[in-house]
């Protein structure tokens, strides 16, 4: 077939979405990754767990690590306050320019800013580049193997303040052991694992939901 998937997912977006309506761009990739091709969006029932962390938290600045086509981005932003802003990091050019239609068709474009780029370059320039002191919200969905290095980096960096929260995708399934592993053992954390299940599936997967406690 000619297209990448995430330009099919594109596609059903731009047919059964109203433009402006996030909710409705949200419902129709489920709907394309349930009935017709599976994909690694965070999906409804994660998804639920991801929006009440986020109502909870209210939060003003958000970064996200892993755009991918725009799911979650278009879930996080349809739920910030008005001021509010939200960085999404994606080094794929093709998945970037694909995230960018679907956020601008949910009408989030003013409240998202997306940096085409590798987190590890990115992370350490946030503050000079984009006038942040501090993340309120880190959303973790990237590769696997990168949550834990981003996360000291972050640290490192002066990025996270007493109270930020990091909330990690796919700590079961495809699984980040060290990072678990970190988050739940070092003193500097309080951690919480939301049980649920691997988008669009029956398998066993959760959040983690940790505390930076300065
Ligand atoms: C330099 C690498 C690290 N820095 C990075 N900086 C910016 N963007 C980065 C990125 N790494 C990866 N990305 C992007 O994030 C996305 C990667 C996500 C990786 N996610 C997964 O592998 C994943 C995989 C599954 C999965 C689960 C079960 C299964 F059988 C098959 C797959 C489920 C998920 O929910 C997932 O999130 C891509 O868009 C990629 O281009
Ligand atoms: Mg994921």
């Amino acid at each position: 077939t000619w297209s990448t998937r995430p330009q099919r997912i594109l596609r059903a977006v731009q047919q059964s979405a109203t433009r402006g309506d996030p909710r409705s761009v949200v419902r129709a990739i489920d709907q394309f990754c349930r009935h017709k091709e599976w994909a690694m969006n965070v999906g409804d029932e994660k998804g639920c767990i991801l929006d009440s962390v986020v109502s909870e938290l209210n939060p003003s600045t958000v970064l996200e690590l892993g755009t991918y086509c725009g799911y979650s981005t278009v879930r996080i932003a349809s739920l910030l306050p008005p001021h509010a802003k939200l960085i999404t990091l994606e080094f794929n050019p093709d998945f970037a320019a694909v995230a960018r239609q679907v956020i601008a068709w949910a009408g989030l474009q003013g409240k998202v800013q997306l940096v085409e780029g590798a987190s590890g370059d990115w992370i350490p320039k946030m503050k000079e580049q984009f006038g942040v002191k501090t993340f309120d919200l880190v959303f973790l969905d990237h590769w696997k193997d990168r949550y834990l290095p981003d996360t000291k980096l972050m640290e490192e960096c002066g990025l996270l303040r007493k109270g930020s929260i990091l909330l990690a995708d796919n700590v079961i399934c495809p699984g980040t052991p060290d990072y678990l592993e970190y988050v739940r053992n070092s003193p500097r954390y309080k951690s919480q694992y939301f049980k649920s299940h691997l988008e669009y599936t029956k398998a066993e997967d959760g959040l983690e939901k940790s505390v930076f406690l300065g």
